[in-house]
């Protein structure tokens, strides 16, 4: 067997054509799948101890959902202090929300700091836990142009592909009769390409509300699709962060009770807004979140485009039409393109042979803040439904879960050097 250490990672080269059919590499230590903020804090908390990793990432650049997959003109919606990476805080000057490509720049100088170093266009398309060898098999595609695919063998493997995986795009009736263009809000850069347009926007979270507002600023015409039922709060109470106030509420309180604050506060700042068609869900905001991971809207601006009448609110879709859609009232709209505000998927069925840490919807079966570690060395980081700051959480619990059993193993090993590893993983 011709084995190669590989001085960049700390791997094991091992290039045995019989196991696979294209390479197989030996990891000494975990591989992370996606170099999202979630796959950067583990790494950088393993980097500090000296352990070896992997990062396997499907995209050409770290945080890619950041980089590829928003719009210009998006800030944070949770103040600063709530999206930081573990270890390196934000630089001061930065606003109390700072801009995606100010945060951008934070992650890749992060990535810079601790010498992460992700192996780009590496696409996992499956993960088998082998009981045989007690090792993960983690097999990638090469996305960047030669489909070379490459199979690495290690002891942990840590899923941070995040809980946006990828862009859910709904089947309407009628939507290749339509004629006009349609995109998910992942593709969405700005509103200039639509000025003068009529613009329906499907789905009123947070992404339907900042598209629609986006395109009144570049006086688009847009309207939303309110199909169900949606929670609006002010971005700030009295000067203070909804958000944060939450938070700092629910140390004291129930959620139940904390959510009855926001929702009075939201009720004395924003008014009665069932009447413009933005019917609220009957369980809280905060609830609805930690429950179903429905995020509750924080306004930046949208609701008084609402009230002006620049963004209309439309019931749900019946079908589409040739340069229109017919709505369940019955009312038929004229419209030139469509903005697919309909959220996003984990993606983790689709990869990860497993099934008993991760539910059928891509998220750990445990809820927070139990859903981080399974079996075998099978982590989650990033499935919190928190944001952030609960990556953060998780990240630093991985981290310090892997490096306390990979320096206990490195010792043993250590302390046996003479006697072979007779593990055999089949091919
Ligand atoms: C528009 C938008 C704005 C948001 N704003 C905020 C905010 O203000 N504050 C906040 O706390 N949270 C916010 N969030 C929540 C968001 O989930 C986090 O900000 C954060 O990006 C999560 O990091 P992550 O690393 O877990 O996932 P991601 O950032 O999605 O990173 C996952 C990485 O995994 C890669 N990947 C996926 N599948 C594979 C595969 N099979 N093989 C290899 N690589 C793979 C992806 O390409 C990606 O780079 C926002 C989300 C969106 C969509
Ligand atoms: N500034 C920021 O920080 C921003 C943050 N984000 C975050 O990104 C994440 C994703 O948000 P978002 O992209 O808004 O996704 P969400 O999942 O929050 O919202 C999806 C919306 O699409 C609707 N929808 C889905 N399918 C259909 C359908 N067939 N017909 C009509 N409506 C449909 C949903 O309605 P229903 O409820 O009825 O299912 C819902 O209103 C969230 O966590 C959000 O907070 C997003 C944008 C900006
Ligand atoms: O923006 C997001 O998607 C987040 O997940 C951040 C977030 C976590 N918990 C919340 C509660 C209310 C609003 C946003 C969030």
């Amino acid at each position: 067997m011709n084995i190669n250490q590989c001085d960049e990672c700390s791997l094991h080269q091992q290039n045995q054509e019989d196991l696979f059919s294209g390479r197989c590499i030996l990891v000494n230590g975990p591989v992370i799948v996606g170099a999202g903020p979630s796959g950067l804090a583990v790494a950088a908390g393993l980097k500090q101890d000296g352990v070896p990793f992997v990062i396997l990432e499907r995209a050409s650049c770290i945080a890619s959902l950041w980089q590829n997959r928003t719009y210009d003109r998006l800030k944070l919606h949770l103040p600063k202090q709530f999206c930081e990476l573990p270890y390196i805080p934000f630089p001061h000057k930065f606003p109390q929300y700072p801009t995606k490509h100010q945060f951008i720049n934070y992650l890749q100088s992060y990535a810079r700091e601790f010498q992460i170093h992700p192996r780009f266009n590496e696409s996992v398309l499956s993960a088998n836990y082998d009981h045989t060898c007690g090792l993960w098999r983690v097999k990638t595609v090469n996305v960047a142009g030669d489909d070379s695919s490459v199979e690495y063998i290690c002891r942990w493997l840590v899923v941070a592909t995040g809980e946006n995986a990828e862009k859910v795009v709904p089947e309407f009736e009628g939507m290749h009769e339509f004629g006009g263009g349609v995109m998910h809000a992942c593709d969405y850069k700005s509103g200039e390409f639509y000025r003068g347009k009529r613009v329906l926007v499907v789905g009123c979270g947070n992404s339907g509300m900042e598209v629609s507002l986006d395109l009144c600023h570049h006086n688009a015409f847009p309207s939303m699709v309110v199909r169900s039922s949606v929670h609006v709060l002010p971005r700030e109470i009295l000067g203070k962060s909804t958000f944060e106030l939450g938070v700092c509420l629910m140390k004291w309180m129930p959620i139940w009770v904390v959510d009855k604050i926001l929702l009075l506060a939201a009720k004395l700042i924003l008014g009665n807004i069932e009447k413009y068609g933005l019917k609220r869900p009957s369980m809280g905001p905060l609830q609805l979140k930690n429950t179903q991971g429905k995020t509750p809207v924080l306004d930046i601006g949208t609701l008084s485009r609402i009230r002006s009448g620049d963004v209309k609110i439309v019931p749900g879709i019946k079908k589409f039409l040739h340069g229109g859609v017919e709505l369940v009232n019955g009312e038929i709209l004229e419209i030139d393109s469509v903005i697919l505000a309909t959220g996003y998927s984990s993606n983790v069925p689709s990869w990860l042979k497993e099934n008993e840490f991760f539910s059928r919807d891509g998220f750990p079966t445990s809820p927070f803040p139990n859903g981080w570690k399974g079996k075998a060395g099978l982590y989650a980081v990033g499935f919190t439904r928190r944001g952030i700051s609960g990556a953060s959480v998780d990240a630093i619990k991985v981290s310090k879960d892997i490096i306390k059993i990979w320096k206990n193993e490195t010792k043993q090993k250590n302390q046996s050097v003479g006697v072979s590893c007779n593990r055999k993983c089949k091919p």
